[in-house]
């Protein structure tokens, strides 16, 4: 079994400064037919170790809000703060470096790469970002899949894996790097309920060692997993809930 030491958690943060703080954040599309909205005056801050969840109908916002906490977009008006950096104005190049050390992205389809095993695509987000030393990559992956349960299946491809099993692998993937904060869109939209279940209880005990995650979603009957919620409509936020801890 790879050594426990080799996943070190994150520490919760000392001060109740948060991790992730979005201000007044506007994200207008170019579109042929003029400007569009997607999101407009949004304004949430996040500590280590919150569950937020982000719902909304489909075309309210939720994957251009994760797309903009993850680097992959950016905003076109406001300011998002991840710690004390300031993400707004950094060019691609700048964001996708950022993003490999800080944000862990877990995706509905799991995107694992076909033609590595499990165990090397854990291992990619490590070589690509140059984490560690070199020999420590595949223990420090093959340990990640032992916390996620699946060590078994590290030397298989991801097609012999079941679509719960390929999605605890995603997590592991995601969380290489040990991101403070991981972004799923949509991680359950393809399990069934039995698996949904274990890859809540999976995001609810990282989130308990203190990462921070947010995740869209909508399935409504997961609401007790999460320490906040936001609800958006037609990129506006709607409601709010918890922006606290967990009670
Ligand atoms: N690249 C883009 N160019 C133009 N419009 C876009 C682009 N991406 C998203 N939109 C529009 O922005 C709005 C919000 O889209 P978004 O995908 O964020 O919504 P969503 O809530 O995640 O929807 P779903 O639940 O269906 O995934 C939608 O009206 C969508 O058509």
């Amino acid at each position: 079994m790879p050594p426990t030491s080799l996943l070190k958690p994150v520490a919760r943060l000392a001060t109740a400064a948060p991790i992730v703080s979005l201000r007044a954040i506007g994200k207008t599309y170019d579109t042929p037919a003029g400007p569009f909205a997607a999101l407009t005056d949004i304004t949430l801050s996040l500590e280590a170790g919150a569950f937020l969840a982000v719902v909304g109908k489909s075309g309210s916002g939720k994957t251009t809000l994760a797309n903009l906490l993850t680097g992959i977009d950016s905003a076109t008006s406001g300011d998002i703060h991840f710690g004390n950096v300031l993400l707004n104005g950094k060019s691609e190049e700048e964001l996708t470096a950022w993003r490999g050390r800080n944000v862990g992205v877990v995706f509905q389809f799991f995107q694992l790469l076909p033609t590595l095993t499990v165990v090397e695509n854990v291992m990619l987000p490590m070589d690509f970002c140059r984490f560690g030393r070199p020999q420590d990559r595949r223990p420090r992956a093959l340990a990640l899949l032992e916390k996620l349960g699946i060590a078994e299946q590290a030397d298989k491809l991801p097609a012999d894996l079941s679509g719960g099993q390929q999605q605890r692998a995603a997590i592991a993937r995601a969380l290489a790097n040990d991101p403070p904060l991981l972004v799923a869109d949509e991680p359950t939209g393809n399990l069934d309920s039995r698996t949904t279940t274990e890859v809540m209880d999976l995001f609810r005990g990282l989130t308990e060692e203190g990462k921070t995650v947010v995740m869209v979603t909508h399935e409504r009957d997961l609401g007790d997993y999460f320490t906040d919620t936001i609800e958006l409509a037609d990129g506006r936020m709607v409601t709010t809930q918890g922006q606290g801890g967990r009670s």
